[in-house]
């Protein structure tokens, strides 16, 4: 069976199916529509082509470094490859082979009490909105979700996350502007304790301009909050903006110095066409992406699935 029908039925399993679709339009504009109107003229892999696939990954922000590891694998096993569909076909395996979903670790939840998750990430990258998608997910899974408003630096921060929680109807614990955010941590994780909370997301300062600082702050969370909950936080995850490319993967490896990242959030993947980042952070970060930005409503975020990734920004599912 031809490779994209492989994943074309997994995705079929999938309930988020027009979502996916419709939020990774703009990356299937430049990088799958792109694609297909290379069988205009297909006439085997040949250097040509190369370069245009080298180009289209390109402008998709796979990045250098990526793309060609990419099409020199293409290169390597494609050469009798002689119609476009085969082609097209073969290319999305590589993409798939590339990412390699099975070795991603699952996402480590506390069986004996509250999962405390850390969000990390710059100013504006959009981790106060995906906080409140993730309450509204795992509201959606029946868990009891708390929210620690832990970004006490950006004035308007802590009324922000507050304000999301009100509507959520989740409890806020939250200190004042300035106060040091691991009290808060702390005051959180007891709180969790005490009321049986399940998941106990964390929203934090998104400061890069002082990297020591934002180590010894990360850091200090991370104890207080083992100290408090043990094997806590059990995950951190890292808010992205899909928009901004490949600078998003240099602030990423900023934060992965400061502290042990556990999974990527991509935000804003429905308004780009950057959609190829995802290749790039799996080559360069070596980190699992946990789930997917598509709209800026609580109930647009998707757990990542790279079957419903590459369908998205490659053929879609025309023919339905
Ligand atoms: N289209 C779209 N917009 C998003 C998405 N995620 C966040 N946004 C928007 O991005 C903007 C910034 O989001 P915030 O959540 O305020 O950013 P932030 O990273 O929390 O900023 P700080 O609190 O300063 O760290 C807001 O206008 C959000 O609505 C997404 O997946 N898609």
């Amino acid at each position: 069976m031809a490779f994209f029908q492989k994943i074309k039925d997994a995705f079929a399993r999938n309930k988020d199916k027009d979502k996916y679709l419709s939020g990774l339009s703009r990356s299937k504009k430049t990088f799958g529509d792109r694609l297909r109107a290379l069988s205009n003229n297909f006439h085997g892999i040949d250097d040509e082509l190369l370069e245009e696939i080298m180009i289209l990954m390109l402008e998709s922000d796979v990045g250098i470094h990526t793309a060609q590891k990419l099409v020199d694998q293409f290169e390597k096993e494609g050469k009798n490859i002689k119609n476009y569909d085969s082609m097209e076909d073969y290319l999305i395996s590589i993409l798939y082979d590339f990412y390699d979903p099975e070795s991603d670790p699952q996402i480590r939840y506390n069986e004996d009490g509250p999962t405390v998750i850390l969000m990390v990430g710059v100013n504006g990258a959009g981790k106060t909105t995906t906080s409140a998608k993730l309450i509204e997910y795992y509201k959606e899974q029946g868990k009891s979700v708390a929210v620690a408003a832990a970004d006490t630096f950006r004035a308007g921060a802590i009324d922000q996350i507050a304000t999301w929680a009100q509507r959520l109807d989740v409890p806020c614990i939250k200190g004042k502007q300035g106060q040091d955010p691991s009290s808060v941590l702390v005051d959180a994780c007891r709180y969790a304790k005490e009321n049986d909370i399940d998941i106990l997301i964390a929203d934090t300062a998104g400061r890069l301009q002082n990297k020591t600082n934002l180590m010894k702050e990360l850091s200090k969370m991370n104890r207080v909050c083992e100290k408090e909950i043990p094997g806590a936080p059990q995950e951190v995850w890292l808010v992205l903006d899909a928009t901004t490319g490949q600078n998003g993967i240099s602030q990423a490896k900023e934060f992965l110095e400061a502290t042990n990242v556990t999974g990527i959030i991509l935000t804003k993947m429905d308004g780009t066409a950057k959609g190829g980042v995802v290749m790039a952070i799996r080559d360069l970060l070596h980190l699992p992406v946990r789930f997917l930005g598509l709209g800026e409503k609580p109930a647009d975020l998707r757990p990542f699935d790279l079957n419903a990734y590459l369908i998205g920004i490659t053929k879609g599912l025309e023919d339905e």
